[in-house]
Order: C-alpha cells, then sequence, then structure tokens
C-alpha cells in the first residue's frame, strides 16, 4: 500500500506554473506564464523570437530567477529547493554548451561525477546513455572534433546521464541537417515513452510529429495550449466544392453563391476553379463548426449535384501566424542581467 507521501508526489503535476514574470531591467520577458504539466507527457513550447521560451525553461531549470511567480518541479518550489529540483530535470540549453576540448567518454564522466552519480552506478549509467544516444563510435574523439549532430547526442547523453524524470530541451535540432534533426526527433521520441519532456522549437512540423501537447508563448505570455490537431481544425479551415445542375437547367453563380452563403457554418465564399462544361468551383470558409453535412444537404434540396468536396483545415504555421503576428520587434535590449546557463551543476 502507498503512504500518504508516496501518493502525494504521484498526484502533482511534473511541471507546474503560476503567474511567472521576469524582468531583464526594463524589458518584460514574461507577463504571467501560467501552465501545468502532468508526469509522462511530452510538450512542445513554440513561440517568436523573443517569445519567452528560454526564459521559462531557464526558470525551471533553475539558471534563473524570477520576478514573480511559481515555478515548481514535482511539488517542490524551484526557487526554494534547486538542488533538489535540478536532481529531477536533465536540461539542454540552447546552443549547447560544451567543454570543446574534452574527449566525449570524458566529458560525460566529469558530469556524472559533477551530478554526484554514485561510483558504483557511475558506468551503467555512461553506457546507457551512450547506447540511447548512439555515442558509441565517438567516445574516444575530442568534441570539438564531432559534427553539430553528435554534439546535440552529447547535450541529449548529458542531461539524461542522472535518469532525470523531465527533460527540458531548448531548441534541440537547431542547426541541424534534415538527416540529424529527424534522428534527434526520434530519439526525443523514444525518451517521451518515459519521461516528461518540454521542448522549445521553431520546426512546427517537430511538433506535429513528436509532441503531444503545444504550448504557444508570444510576448511572455500562453497564446494556446491544446493538442496539435486540435488547435489547428478549432480553427476552421476552407471546403472547396465543384457543382453541376441536376436538372440541366444551366447554373448561375450568383444563384448558386446565395445557396451556399445560407450553409449553416460558412463564414465566407470566394470563386474556385471548377471542371469546365457546365460547373462551377467554389471555396468556402468555415469556423470551429464542420460544415459538410449541411453543405451536402443544401445540394440535395436546391437540385445541384456535388462532383467534389474537399477539406483542408488550417494549418499549425497558419494558426502559429495568427496568434502571434504582428508582433512588434522588441527593442531595447538591457545588457544580460544573469549568467549563461551552464549544464554543469547538479
Ligand atoms: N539575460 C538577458 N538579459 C536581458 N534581456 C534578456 C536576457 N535573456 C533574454 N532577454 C530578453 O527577454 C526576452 C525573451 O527572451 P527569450 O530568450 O526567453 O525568448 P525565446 O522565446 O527563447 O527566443 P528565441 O526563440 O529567439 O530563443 C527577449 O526580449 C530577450 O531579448
Amino acid at each position: 500500500m502507498w503512504s500518504l507521501h508516496e501518493v502525494d508526489i504521484v498526484s502533482q503535476p511534473m511541471i507546474r506554473i503560476e503567474g511567472l514574470t521576469k524582468s531583464y531591467g526594463t524589458a518584460q520577458a514574461l507577463r504571467g506564464v501560467s501552465f501545468e504539466v502532468p508526469r509522462g507527457q511530452v510538450v512542445g513550447f513554440l513561440g517568436p523570437n523573443g517569445a519567452g521560451k528560454s526564459t521559462t525553461m531557464k526558470i525551471l531549470a533553475g539558471f534563473v530567477t524570477p520576478t514573480s511567480g511559481v515555478a515548481q518541479v514535482n511539488g517542490i518550489d524551484v526557487s526554494v529547493d534547486p538542488v533538489a529540483t535540478r536532481r529531477l530535470i536533465g536540461y539542454l540549453p540552447e546552443n549547447n554548451p560544451l567543454y570543446e576540448e574534452m574527449m566525449v567518454r570524458d566529458y560525460l564522466d566529469f558530469i556524472a561525477d559533477v551530478r554526484g552519480v554514485p561510483k558504483s552506478q557511475r558506468q551503467t549509467r555512461i553506457r546507457s546513455a551512450v547506447e540511447r544516444c548512439g555515442l558509441g563510435s565517438v567516445l574516444g574523439k575530442d568534441i570539438q572534433q564531432l559534427s553539430k549532430g553528435y554534439r546535440q547526442r552529447v547535450g541529449l547523453a548529458q542531461a539524461i546521464l542522472h535518469d532525470p524524470d523531465l527533460l527540458i530541451l531548448d531548441e534541440p535540432t537547431t542547426g541541424l541537417d534534415p538527416n540529424q534533426i529527424v534522428e534527434i526527433r526520434n530519439l526525443i521520441k523514444d525518451l517521451g515513452r518515459e519521461k516528461t519532456v518540454i521542448l522549445s522549437t521553431h520546426i512546427l512540423s517537430e511538433v506535429q510529429s513528436t509532441c503531444g501537447r503545444v504550448l504557444i508563448i508570444s510576448e511572455g505570455k500562453v497564446v494556446a495550449d491544446d493538442a496539435p490537431e486540435r488547435l489547428t481544425t478549432s480553427e476552421g479551415g476552407s471546403v472547396t466544392v465543384v457543382l453541376a445542375s441536376r436538372s440541366g437547367v444551366p447554373l448561375r453563380p450568383e444563384q448558386v453563391r446565395a445557396v451556399l452563403e445560407q450553409v449553416p457554418g460558412v463564414t465566407g465564399v470566394e470563386g474556385a476553379e471548377a471542371e469546365g462544361g457546365d460547373t462551377l468551383g467554389f471555396s468556402l470558409r468555415y469556423g470551429a463548426e464542420d460544415i459538410r453535412r449541411a453543405l451536402f444537404d443544401a445540394a440535395v434540396r436546391n437540385d445541384l449535384c456535388l462532383l467534389e468536396m474537399k477539406r483542408r483545415h488550417v494549418s499549425l504555421e497558419e494558426t502559429f501566424r495568427k496568434l502571434t503576428g504582428g508582433e512588434a520587434a522588441r527593442s531595447g535590449t538591457p545588457a544580460r542581467a544573469e549568467p549563461e546557463a551552464t549544464p554543469y551543476a547538479a
């Protein structure tokens, strides 16, 4: 039977962020960010440049102090007990700082030591990280000799060395070629089977293929939080139709357009490509509601033959642009107020 304490820990969200704000001098990087991430979820953190993704991640990882608000990992407040929360976290910072002149083998050994991995477990942990990240062939090489893809693998290996429950990955695929992106993405997917992961990225397709949930942040605030597919379907889309007359009486475009405009859920009608002959083509915009049944019924009622009907949801890219669009370029960034994050502290 579980003790009360164990039940408490299991029921805690892995991440709880409440009303987080962060100012760097006069620049406000975060303006009240709140969200929770339950255990085992893989979350994509999206946002334009300067939206506040890295700042949120650095606060969670305990490298930056928030101006106000709460950041908890597994129920522990990061600013109250950063040592305890860092034990639960594997962090891959943006730009993946590594000791260039160190051999991969020595670097991992050094990180394991700094993280306090007990000597008796060290070799097993290193072997497991090396295996998972496919580093076997480069263990004897200096980090500076490695390709960008392999450097990212080393970054991921250091993040998982102490077997943390939560992985915080800041733009893990930036600067990689398409093959390397697929490799690192698969590795993250694999890690996501047993760990909670929050990853930031500018690659929208990455979120769709890797994450069960997406958080979009813009100008220091969360502007969307949903499953990637729901985020796009709830934004609506368009249906293109090709219509012909059933009675043989030639179609009159303005009459057909008027019929289509009356279909419940349709928010706009534009002419589109037809098939020639006596056919007419239209593109219908709709909101959250699926209009296809109503469209079919309207065609039957008005003696129209529906030759073709094709629905297209808005893409995640369109949703992203709509939610974060018009972001004014930030100016007047003050001098850096916090030290750069390094992956070495335990
Ligand atoms: N150490 C710092 N000192 C001063 N301003 C900072 C510092 N770090 C971040 N900022 C500012 O805070 C805002 C948020 O930056 P942050 O790096 O969190 O955004 P981001 O979403 O991660 O951006 P990117 O996608 O470009 O990495 C930006 O305006 C940035 O210039």
